[in-house]
């Protein structure tokens, strides 16, 4: 069992990657947050829609929804021997929420009920280009602003360097991208094997 996080700006490709992983590796089970619990749908259609009023409001939703995702989908999965694939976790909190002004240790404190992933890959491609892959999907939603994505794009990069999470540059091809998260996952396996 092996719980991996794949974080990054909207736009970075994570969807897409995910997709392409789930063909490269044997028993995924992918997910992402927020979630489809009743939470993760209050976020989507209320607090990503019309807006909180206060960002702690987004911390707490999200921290509320990640809590009830782990126990109820993320650990179950992970007990019956799959590689879990989350796309967004702790992290995306950490990045956005920090990014709108609420303290990280609040952040993390919220989400302290939840474990750390195995393993927590960023996707990391420069906002511009991220904006301009996402514009095609229509309407821009509540996070993608430029300025904006530049302050998580800098939370992240700061977040990778003091936990050691590999970024990834995801302005090349996907299929690409795919690969090396894939490889970086199976030497996590490997090595794991080869001390239990
Ligand atoms: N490596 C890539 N090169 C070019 N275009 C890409 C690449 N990866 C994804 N795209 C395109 O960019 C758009 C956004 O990709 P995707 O939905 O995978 O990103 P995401 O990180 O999951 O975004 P979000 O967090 O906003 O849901 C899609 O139209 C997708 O086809
Ligand atoms: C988990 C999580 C997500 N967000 C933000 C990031 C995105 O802008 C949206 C989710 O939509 P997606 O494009 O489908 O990934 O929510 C956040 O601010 N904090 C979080 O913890």
């Amino acid at each position: 069992m092996t719980f991996v996080v794949i974080e990054g700006i909207d736009g970075s490709g994570k969807s897409t990657v995910i997709s392409l992983l789930s063909r490269l590796l044997p028993r995924v089970y992918v997910t992402r947050e927020p979630s489809s619990s009743p939470i993760g749908r209050l976020i989507k259609e209320w607090a990503l829609r019309e807006g909180t009023a206060d960002p702690r409001v987004d911390a707490l939703l999200f921290a509320a929804d990640r809590i009830e995702h782990y126990k109820r989908e993320i650990e179950p999965r992970l007990r019956e021997g799959y590689i879990v694939i989350c796309e967004r976790y702790v992290e995306s909190s950490i990045a956005y929420q920090g990014a709108a002004g609420v303290p990280i240790e609040y952040i993390k404190f919220i989400n302290s009920a939840v474990p750390k992933p195995d393993i927590t890959v960023i996707l990391d491609v420069d906002p511009e280009v991220a904006i301009a892959r996402v514009k095609q999907r229509g309407a821009a939603e509540k996070y993608e602003q430029l300025s904006f994505l530049k302050r998580v794009r800098g939370i992240y990069l700061s977040r990778a360097a003091e936990e050691g999470y590999p970024v990834l540059d995801a302005s090349r091809p996907a299929e690409e991208v795919a690969k090396e998260v894939a490889r970086l996952i199976e030497k996590r396996l490997g090595s794991r094997e080869s001390t239990s």
